[in-house]
């Protein structure tokens, strides 16, 4: 897979309509059409049942790095189903739940919520989706996380997103956000900081050691980061892929 997103990435420069421009180009569709029904079979019944083969994705990187950001462009492009981890855990604090307090301070805190909570969020929310594809953003946090997972869903991600930034333009980003979050202080991003640190980066570190990471740089203006991105869903769709290289190839001519 490697040596895929390697060769793409010479689709992805600036003396080139950008890869996106291309594909789109190529196909004048939305690019989550070339995601053929053939290739995300739909079993009955949920997630845990035989033969419905959903594509997830883990979504990784600390506080303000950009993965919500991003996952918007890739639902657009590619029609993947977004599920912030942190999202549905501030649904279920609005929502008034029995977990909703307990939520609610472990996020002021900047540490994690217990992971059976988070997983049946978001094994409920694949559940009762028609997609596919998911996005899964902000999980697993820890390697509690990351088994718990694994014990419940029974699978591994396809790969992983790792989105690389340092950590003072994080918090210059999580202070400038302005979405009214409780966790967006100095004081909570601090502590975020420190969790990500001691309990998302091994995690980052075992997806790495397993050869599903893919490691994007997160400086830069969102759209030249989605350039980056792009390579990695564009390597999941070879034949979409070759066939811009093969127009192009006729083009150059
Ligand atoms: N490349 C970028 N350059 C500057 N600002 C950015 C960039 N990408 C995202 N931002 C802004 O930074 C803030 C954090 O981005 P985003 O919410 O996507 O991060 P996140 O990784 O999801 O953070 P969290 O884990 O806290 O939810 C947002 O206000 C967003 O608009
Ligand atoms: N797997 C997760 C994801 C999130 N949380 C809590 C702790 C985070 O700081 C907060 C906000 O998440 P974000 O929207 O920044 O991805 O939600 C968690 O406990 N476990
Ligand atoms: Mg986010």
């Amino acid at each position: 897979m490697w040596w895929r997103v390697t060769s793409l990435s010479q689709l992805v420069s600036s003396s080139k309509p950008s890869l996106l421009n291309q594909m789109r180009a190529a196909y004048g569709l939305k690019l989550w059409q070339a995601f053929s029904t053939e290739d995300f079979k739909r079993a009955e019944g949920g997630l845990c049942h035989p033969g419905r083969t959903p594509v997830t994705t883990f979504v990784l990187g600390g506080p303000g790095s950009g993965k919500g950001t991003q996952c918007t462009k890739i639902v657009e492009t590619f029609g993947f189903t977004h599920l912030s981890a942190g999202d549905l855990l501030r649904k279920e604090i609005s929502s008034n739940t029995e977990n909703g307090a307990m939520i609610l301070n472990t996020i002021k805190e900047g540490k994690i919520v217990p992971s059976e909570v988070t997983v049946k969020l978001i094994l409920k929310a694949i559940e009762s989706s028609e997609n596919d594809r998911f996005l899964i953003d902000g999980f697993p946090r820890s390697e509690e996380n990351r088994v718990a997972y694994e014990r419940v869903v029974g699978t591994e991600p396809d790969f992983v997103l790792f989105f690389d930034c340092p950590e003072e333009e994080m918090v210059k980003r999580v202070l400038n956000r302005n979405q009214g979050r409780i966790d967006d202080n100095i004081d909570t991003v601090k502590e975020r900081l420190r969790v990500f640190t001691a309990l998302n980066l091994p995690v980052i570190k075992y997806y790495s050691g397993k050869g599903k990471l893919y490691k994007i740089d997160a400086i830069g203006t969102e759209d030249e980061i989605f350039e980056r991105v792009l390579p990695v869903f564009a390597a999941l769709r070879p034949k979409t892929c070759n066939n811009i290289l093969q127009k192009q190839a006729i083009n150059e001519k």
